[in-house]
């Protein structure tokens, strides 16, 4: 990591022959080294911490002195798994959480790398760095849905070479873990290169059991955010990976796996924790890396603990604890200062020696991105007259005495396959007859394709809406009406990618996503808080059972939850690894 303030210089501060830029006196300083909470000043030099202890350090008229009588002044937070796509954008993500005390965000690199290669995700991370804030990243091996030529895409040499950056420190979660499990060559020789590197690789071994979980550990998997119980946390634990443990929009689970702490009595030296990328009402209305804090002594995990798990554990676990994670010389100067050890909400934030956010406020400038970089002037290769054609939507259905497989949806992202008996009308599935079942159709953006299904316990009531967000950013168009449901995707199309609900032949919500169609270029968080919102509310008035629609929406076209998916390949059975019924190829016949 880059730090501008010289040793020298931190040394002369340090014995008061020279100035610090900014002194926080008075204040309870969390040593999350030690664990203890000790009353000391803290000096600042540039970027760096120059001093804590109880002596005063040297001063001049430019010198920033804080009083933090009654504050406890905290490492800033770090979260070790983040998602910056989930309508919001780096930027604007960032924006929000910064003054919620998190100066440190590792990221995904997904739908970036997925839409712009190595060479434009290398432009990326340049523009960003101009971040307030530390923002770095975690490159992806393989996708969340196999598609062909995807090994070509993910090549090694490109990902080795993203690996050698600085600001890259592992690889990220494999969805597909059973590669792992299976010895997939490429990626257990991309992560040997990691490990040599010096970089972690990042897990999601999701329902995987204690015997095969030794195998994702001699894999070479350091960490896992995926246990869902505090029993599945303890089988991660003890196999020597990094714990993370989540709370989050899509599962909240600290109630639970919080026991681990509270009822286990573990070690929590390697025991990390994440939001795991919420939705933005999430983060809106429970906080981030705060949040996290917040909910984790809330349900009895002593404060000191909570704060080693959001600084130096996650610190350690990236190998990037010599320089943030904790309030000592020498480390960077990332600060926050809290009132109470109960909401964890900062007055202050310091991040790299500058104050950066005051009472909430975001006082650091943003970088001017050049959106047009990113945003694909073709985002669709095909002509939107083409959606028209309501064989897209329809599924095929030539033998009516067979059952046709249907995806009914357990919970927010789990589904499960059915066999029902449906009616034929001229070759495809009528569900006229059957209130709750919907047409799906996954369709290319290059025009090539079409991967359908049929759901069940989804929206009932939904006419038509498409969305380019979901994992593939393929268009998937949902809905019980054709007509509507080719109102919908002529529209994302025209919005060059995004989500779009109709009802009775007008358009609800619209949320325009030209960022890879996953993401708003808008700088204001609260335009995804909007976004996001309207369209919860939206899906759940026609009948949407669950709390978190965009997770439904990311997964449904995943490779790796059971049961039924719609991938590139088709729909497909992922626990049988089978397709059930293969993509259609887009032709004359049905798209003119
Ligand atoms: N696997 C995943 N892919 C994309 N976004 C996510 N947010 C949380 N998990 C994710």
């Amino acid at each position: 990591m880059i730090r501008t303030a010289k040793r020298t210089e931190l040394i002369e501060v340090a014995q008061g022959r020279r100035p610090a830029d900014i002194v926080i006196q008075g204040g309870t300083v969390a040593n999350v080294y030690s664990g203890e909470f000790l009353r000391q000043n803290v000096a600042i030099y540039q970027d760096a911490i120059a001093y804590v202890g109880e002596n005063e350090v040297a001063v001049d008229e430019h010198t920033v002195v804080i009083d933090a009588e009654g504050m406890y002044v905290s490492p800033g937070f770090i979260e070790p798994h983040a998602h910056p796509w989930v309508l919001y954008n780096p930027v604007s993500v960032t924006a929000k959480v910064l003054p919620l005390g998190t100066t440190t965000t590792v990221n995904d690199n997904l739908f970036f790398y997925l839409h712009f290669g190595a060479d434009g995700f290398r432009q990326l991370i340049e523009d960003l760095r101009a971040l307030p804030g530390h923002f770095f990243w975690l490159v992806r091996l393989v996708s969340q849905a196999d598609f062909p030529g995807e090994r070509d895409w993910f090549h090694p040499q490109c990902i080795q070479e993203l690996l050698a950056m600085d600001d890259v420190v592992g690889t990220a979660e494999v969805t597909r873990w059973p590669l792992l499990y299976q010895g997939d060559p490429f990626l257990l020789e991309t992560i040997e290169a990691a490990k040599r590197a010096g970089k972690v690789v990042d897990g999601h071994t999701a329902g995987c059991s204690y015997e095969k979980l030794n195998s994702i550990a001699a894999s070479g998997v350091s960490a896992c955010h995926e246990a869902i119980t505090a029993e599945e946390a303890l089988h991660r634990l003890r196999l020597g990976m990094w714990t993370t443990l989540r709370h989050s929009s899509l599962r909240p689970d600290f109630p639970e796996i919080i026991r681990l702490i509270t009822e286990k009595n573990v070690s929590t030296q390697r025991i990390t924790m994440t939001v795991d990328g919420p939705h933005p009402g999430f983060i809106e209305r429970e906080g981030f890396v705060d949040g996290l804090v917040r909910k984790a002594v809330e349900l009895g995990v002593p404060p000191m603990t909570a704060l080693q798990m959001a600084t130096i554990n996650a610190a350690t676990y990236l190998r990037l604890d010599d320089e943030i994670g904790g309030i000592a010389p020498g480390k960077l100067a990332d600060v926050i200062l809290l009132p109470d050890l109960v909401t964890f909400k900062p007055s202050l934030v310091i991040a790299k020696g500058r104050i950066v956010a005051r009472d909430g406020e975001l006082l650091a400038p943003l970088p001017e991105i050049d959106w047009s970089r990113y945003v694909s002037k073709k985002p669709f290769l095909f002509a939107k007259e083409r959606l028209d054609d309501e064989r897209l939507y329809r599924y095929p259905h030539p033998k009516p005495d067979q059952p046709v497989p249907v995806a009914y949806f357990k919970s927010n992202v789990i589904t499960q396959r059915k066999e029902v008996a449906l009616p034929s009308v001229d070759g495809y599935a009528d569900l006229s007859h059957h209130r709750g079942l919907l047409y799906a159709a996954l369709i290319a953006r290059n025009g090539q394709w079409v991967a359908k299904a049929i759901l069940e316990r989804f929206a009932v009531d939904i006419d038509g809406m498409a969305s380019t967000y979901n994992t593939t950013t393929e268009l998937l168009v949902i809905g019980k009406r054709p007509e509507a449901m080719a109102a919908a995707a002529k529209r994302v199309h025209e919005m060059g990618g995004g989500i779009v609900v109709i009802d009775s032949g007008r358009p609800v919500v619209e949320i325009p996503l030209p960022f890879t169609g996953m993401m708003t270029t808008d700088h204001s968080f609260d335009t995804a808080v909007r976004f996001h919102d309207e369209l919860l509310a939206a899906l759940q008035e026609r009948g949407f059972p669950f709390h978190d629609i965009l997770y439904t929406l990311l997964f449904l076209t995943c490779d790796f939850l059971p049961g039924l998916r719609l991938i590139p390949y088709g729909l497909y059975d992922v626990k049988r690894n089978e397709i059930l019924l293969p993509a259609e190829k887009i032709g004359e016949k049905v798209a003119k």
